[in-house]
């Protein structure tokens, strides 16, 4: 992983895992040694792990030297083999920069070693993941929250867990900050060991579409994958919505999982569902008339309380009166997919109901930081970052919200520019009071970034009317929204959600916004 702002994976790893000759391993992944005195040294070498990131090596594992976007892995041969790798997978090209940078090192080659990595990782854990029980959840919004309200149910069931997300990477009781949504192939089957190893029963994974054609995914067929939803997003990568579409479709083969669960509220999802290569149960948690096996009646969010309740009917005339912690009709979706991803899955479904009802907050999703109490007015941070999830994120809130609906928000840099002036937009719509900020400008100009969000919001609200713009840092953007949240009133701040950093400049600063904001609802309403 090459985030190195983020705590490393190390950790992760299988206490004792049995070493496996690369020679035979090779012969069977379609590897060569990239000569004869590469074949020479391989004979008889015994590998104990994998990895393609030199900062992510220990010793005796072989390192597989991708070529990336932005550099050739095998540029890092060096520090993998001081680090202790033992041996090279790379590509043609990568032979003579890892005869450069690691001069003695076996070297094995193949056309595509990204795509090896994962069923190399696999054989070289001996195929770790066949001993869980597999999930993973894909979608552009809802990922995080369907796979804790899963972890939840799985947890209920087989008594512990391993959670693979945005947030964080567990196994069991140990957990280290996710530097991403899906992580490396390797990682990923490392963390299937450790996980059997320790007896854990299920594994909740996000699959993003990028680890989807990026091969991270690979080596092993999941369980059950589901599907939340389509929406804006990631353009900058897939290039259109249909090529996003395609990439998170591949999960739904038989290369990736055992049978599916595909919300089919939108278009996207009843095109996946319908040309899906798996066996697939349809679920429909919005109102309308899309053919579904499993659908929602009385979804109602409460007032006062966190919890959001549903009914759940299935294909054999089943009723699941269910509830779970979040509010809004997004978690009714994300629920009503994990409910049928564990029924999937073999879990009892009151075990599942009763698990989902008790389900712990998600860090960062619709985090109630004070609730209304007649003093304190609603205090939320949310992870919406697209358009449509603003949109709903909003609408969430707007039913519980009797006062004025703050909304602290902005956009990221170096990212997808169309959405910003829809962000400005969305938010100006339906929001009373908007505190435009820094989201992570990266390597931009945060003033341009709010500009371009400042113009979307313009173009709902040409007066700026409750319009505030917070240049300094977002820390006093989020403090500002509380200053103006009375006890009627809603504040929610979006974006960044559990983020641990806020990237500005080229640096990862620590900074995160639940605790910014405790702080401020401390300073505000000390008595409450
Ligand atoms: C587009 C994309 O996903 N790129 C990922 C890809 O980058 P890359 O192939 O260009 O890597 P590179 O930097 O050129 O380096 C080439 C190889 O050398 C290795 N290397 C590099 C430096 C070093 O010191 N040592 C070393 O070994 C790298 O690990 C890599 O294997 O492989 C790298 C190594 O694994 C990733 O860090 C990098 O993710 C970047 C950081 C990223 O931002 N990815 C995002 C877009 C992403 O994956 N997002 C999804 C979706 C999130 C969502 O749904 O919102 C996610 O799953 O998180
Ligand atoms: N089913 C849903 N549909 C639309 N928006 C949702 C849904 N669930 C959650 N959201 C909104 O999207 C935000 C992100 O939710 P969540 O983290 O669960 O999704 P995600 O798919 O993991 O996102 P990411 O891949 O960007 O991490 C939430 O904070 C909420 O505002």
């Amino acid at each position: 992983m090459t985030n190195h702002a983020y705590e490393s994976a190390a950790s992760l790893r299988p206490q004792h895992n049995a070493p496996t000759s690369l020679e035979v391993l090779a012969q069977r992944l379609g590897a060569s040694p990239a000569t004869d005195q590469d074949a020479a040294a391989l004979a008889g070498l015994a590998v104990a792990g994998a990895s393609v990131d030199s900062a992510d090596v220990a010793p005796g594992e072989v390192f597989v030297a991708v070529p990336g976007f932005t550099a050739h892995g095998a540029r890092f041969c060096g520090q993998a083999v001081a680090d202790g790798a033992v041996a090279v997978l790379t590509d043609p090209d990568g032979v003579s920069l890892a005869r450069q940078t690691a001069p003695g090192t076996p070297v094995l080659t193949c056309p595509d070693p990204r795509a090896l990595a994962g069923p190399l990782a696999a054989e070289i854990y001996h195929h770790p993941a066949r001993q869980l029980v597999t999930t993973a959840v894909t979608g552009t919004n809802g990922k995080t929250t369907t796979t804790y309200f899963l972890d939840a149910i799985l947890t209920a069931h087989l008594g512990s867990t391993m959670l693979a997300g945005t947030v964080e990477l567990r196994v069991g009781g140990s957990r280290v900050e996710s530097p991403r949504t899906t992580v490396e192939a390797p990682v990923l089957h490392r963390m299937f060991a450790l996980a059997a190893e320790q007896g854990v029963g299920a594994a909740c994974l996000e699959a993003s579409s990028h680890a989807v054609v990026l091969h991270r995914l690979d080596g092993t067929v999941l369980d059950v994958v589901g599907f939340t939803n389509l929406q804006r997003d990631h353009l900058d990568f897939h290039g259109t919505m249909e090529g996003y579409l395609e990439a998170k479709s591949r999960l739904f083969t038989p290369e990736h999982a055992r049978r599916g669960v595909v919300c089919v509220d939108d278009e996207w999802g009843r095109q996946l569902a319908a040309s899906a290569a798996v066996p697939v149960e349809r679920v429909r948690t919005y109102p309308g008339d899309a053919q579904a096996q499993w659908w929602v009646s009385d979804a109602v969010v409460s007032l006062t309380q966190a919890a959001t309740t549903f009914v759940l009917h299935g294909p054999d005339g089943q009723e699941l009166p269910a509830s779970c912690p979040l509010p809004g009709a997004v978690n009714v979706q994300n629920a009503a997919l994990a409910l049928v991803m564990a029924l999937c899955a073999g879990v009892p479904a009151q075990t599942a109901v009763e698990a989902l009802a008790g389900a712990h907050a998600v860090p960062g999703r619709m985090q109630r930081i004070s609730q209304r109490d007649g003093t304190r007015g609603l205090c939320i941070v949310d992870f919406a970052h697209t358009p449509d999830a603003l949109e709903l994120a909003l609408q969430a809130v707007r039913p519980i919200t009797p006062g004025r609906l703050i909304v602290v928000f902005g956009s990221d840099g170096d990212r997808d520019q169309g959405k910003r002036p829809m962000l400005g937009a969305v938010a100006a719509r339906l929001a009373d009071v908007l505190v435009v900020t820094d989201e992570n400008p990266r390597s931009e100009d945060p003033q341009s970034i709010r500009d371009a969000v400042l113009e979307g919001v313009r173009s709902v609200r040409p007066d700026l009317r409750d319009v505030e713009e917070v240049t300094t840092w977002r820390g006093d953007a989020v403090r500002r929204g509380v200053e103006l949240c009375g006890p009627q009133d809603t504040v929610i701040v979006t974006g960044k959600g559990h983020e641990p950093f806020l990237e500005a400049g080229g640096e990862f600063i620590r900074y995160n916004d639940a605790p910014v904001m405790a702080q401020a609802v401390a300073q505000k309403w000390p008595q409450a």
